[in-house]
């Protein structure tokens, strides 16, 4: 056999530059780079590999592991799952950052390689800085943590184990049906340490992303369940989009006649002026899809996780049976569904090929449903404060708002600042988001002009994800311009790869919605019978010595300037014109610091989201909002 001498991080190193995915019969090479924050549990192992040979990686700075991470993840959304940047991290609290980042993608079945620093194997010196040191078990270090969020998780506790922790960390990122975070730890002493590893390891491997085909038997049942409904409806989910199947979706759609809903991940996959397109779907969807899902007698789920902003906590469509096709078969057998276990291509395909002749009986319902949605769109764009001003949000902090006004100089509302910016933005230019009241607004009134230009990760709604985002968008798609749309709670969170960003010379915009708060978290509360209570941002007032003092405000654009951002502060309609016009000028990363009223997001469309409400309380609006709870359960599905 022959050998090659290595160190375990000179022969990872060696091993990512040979991986290759093929899907379609189109080869790619798999790992395009590798974001890096060094420090003593990484830089003399992987970063010396790294140093003297990355191969064809592209090495990256990160500011912060989790922003790095989420970056990564990203990147890989955005390229449909077919490539990745790998992550290395120091030992301890380098790593500890990543986890977030871990469980978000791994909610949202997105591959990311994370690979960070261990203590040491030999336990020689420990404990060592950053060890944590479980006096009950000497084998658990912070990386066990990653275990619950990881799809793969694995530890080489010596060099020779590289070998299997790899070809497993590739059948997972690779694998369309369960893939997510894979946590490979390296302890700092092995990374080092060499091994005579076999030149075969480090072979051209090319790794075939499948289309799996349903049975005859599943399509079968599906095409007499069709056959049987007279109102079905679609929902394309993120699975459309990475089995880049919409052109299978709309043309299905089109001969049948069904009309479909987007869920987050699924929105942009199919442009939003398709005369079936009903747009967002559930808690944060728009009155069109939600009330054709209402009176629907069959859902189709294509390629989604029937999440509870996609079910309304399964009281959307309680009339319906439901049919899935997914690539998992835990996702697929959700909801006591009809299951196609297939690619969300295959199954479509192989359904269409049996159902024909088949036609929905609907008529004008669909081209009605998406008018008035048009209309109420049409009067979200124009609201204006002005006097006796009632917020959409009505009924919280009316009496507030001048107050606002006032302290932010502003009387922009949200849904009014949306409308323009989805105006003036490019059609091809890429949006992103992640937490706050914006994914509700942007799953209900952004119009996707070109296909997958709308990229939200809300499978696990993380804040601080928008920015890092952003430039894993950017990296994937370097010829388009990129937005992050974030409120300024999720930028306060993390926004440190808009350095990065600099750095590169990747050009990011940041659309900021200064709004002073929590805003979203400060909704739900009141709307569940609670004050506003630690979501707004305002100052301790010493009277009280609560946190009911004066608003306070950041100036967001001075901040960002001082990196080198190009910073705009917009209060008004002109401003904001003027500032997106001048930011597409620009050649380094922008930031448009809008100040916006607070309650002037949208509200629900005729959607329920179960959650947590007080049974007990002194509070009458709160015992209002738990019988309310308590009776809308009863209309929603028990499991
Ligand atoms: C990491 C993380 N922490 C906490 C939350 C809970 N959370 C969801 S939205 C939100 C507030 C978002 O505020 P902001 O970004 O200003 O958006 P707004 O709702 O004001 O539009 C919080 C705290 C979360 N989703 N993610
Ligand atoms: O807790 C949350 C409430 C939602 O309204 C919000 O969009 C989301 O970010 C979240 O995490
Ligand atoms: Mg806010």
């Amino acid at each position: 056999m022959r050998t090659i001498r290595l160190t375990t991080a000179q022969a990872l190193v060696k091993f990512l530059n040979a991986q290759y995915v093929e899907f379609d019969g189109k080869q790619e090479r798999f790992v395009k780079g590798i974001f890096t924050i060094f420090g003593h549990g990484n830089v003399l192992g992987i970063g010396q590999a790294l140093e003297e040979n990355p191969g064809d990686l592209e090495v990256y700075q990160g500011r912060n592991e989790q922003g790095m991470a989420n970056a990564a993840m990203a990147f890989a959304k955005q390229k449909h799952r077919k490539q990745i940047i790998a992550c290395t991290s120091s030992v301890g609290p380098g790593a500890a950052n990543m986890i977030t980042s871990a469980a978000t993608a791994t909610a949202n079945n997105i591959p990311v390689l994370l690979l960070p620093g261990d203590v040491f194997a030999s336990r020689q010196p420990d404990p060592v800085l950053q060890q944590i040191e479980q006096t009950h078990d000497l084998s658990i270090s912070t990386n066990d943590a990653f275990r619950p969020v990881s799809k793969y998780w694995d530890r080489v506790s010596r060099p020779e184990q590289l070998m299997s922790a790899m070809l497993n960390a590739m059948r997972v990122l690779t694998n369309p049906a369960d893939t997510g975070a894979v946590t490979i730890a390296l302890p700092q002493d092995v990374q080092g340490e060499a091994w005579d590893y076999p030149e075969r390891f480090f072979k051209k491997r090319v790794h075939r992303i499948e289309r799996r085909f349903p049975s005859a038997e599943s399509v079968f049942d599906a095409v007499q369940l069709i056959k049987s409904k007279k109102k079905p409806m679609l929902i394309i989910g993120g699975g459309v989009r990475y089995s880049e199947a919409a052109e299978t979706f709309v043309r299905f759609a089109e001969t049948f006649n069904i009309p479909f809903g987007e869920t987050q991940a699924g929105k942009s996959g199919v442009e939003s002026n398709h005369p079936l397109n009903l747009g967002g779907l559930g808690v944060t969807g728009n009155s069109a899809a939600n009330s054709i899902a209402k009176d629907a007698d069959l859902i189709i789920g294509v390629g989604t996780r029937f999440t509870d902003f996609t079910t309304s906590s399964k009281q959307l469509f309680t009339k319906a049976d439901i049919l899935t096709i997914n690539i998992s078969e835990f996702h697929a057998s959700k909801l006591e569904a009809v299951k196609v276990v297939a690619d969300a291509k295959a199954g479509l395909e192989a359904i269409e090929a049996s159902l024909v002749g088949y036609q929905s009986t609907y008529e004008k319902e669909i081209e009605e449903a998406k008018q008035g949605w048009q209309d109420e769109m049409n009067r979200l764009y124009a609201i204006n404060f002005g006097e006796d001003f009632i917020p959409e949000i009505a009924g919280h902090l009316d009496g507030n708002l001048p107050e606002y006004k006032e302290v932010l100089q502003s009387e922009l509302t949200q849904t009014s600042v949306i409308g323009k910016v989805n105006e003036l933005l490019d059609d091809s230019a890429i949006v992103v988001g992640a937490a706050g009241s914006l994914p509700g607004d942007l799953q209900r009134m952004w119009v996707s002009k070109t296909r997958n230009t709308y990229h939200m990760e809300y499978g696990y709604s993380c804040m601080g994800y928008e920015i890092a985002g952003a430039l894993g968008a950017k990296l994937a798609e370097p010829d388009k311009e990129v937005y992050a749309l974030t409120g300024d709670g999720s930028y306060l969170m993390l926004h440190s790869e808009l350095i990065t960003s600099l750095q590169e010379g990747k050009k990011i915009n940041v659309i900021l919605f200064d709004n002073s708060g929590f805003g979203c978290i400060n909704n739900l509360q009141m709307e569940n019978g609670m004050g506003s209570f630690g979501a707004e941002f305002r100052k301790r007032n010493p009277e009280t010595g609560k946190l009911d003092g004066p608003v306070m405000v950041i100036d967001f654009a001075k901040a960002a300037e001082g990196y080198g951002v190009k910073t705009y502060s917009v209060r008004n309609m002109e401003e904001l014109e003027a500032a997106i016009i001048d930011s597409k000028k620009q050649t380094v990363s922008t930031l448009i610091d809008i100040k916006v009223l607070p309650k002037t997001m949208t509200h629900g469309y005729d959607s329920w989201w179960h959650v947590g409400v007080a049974e007990v309380s002194e509070k009458v609006g709160i015992q209002s909002a738990y019988e309310g709870k308590v009776s809308n359960l009863q209309k929603a599905r028990a499991y």
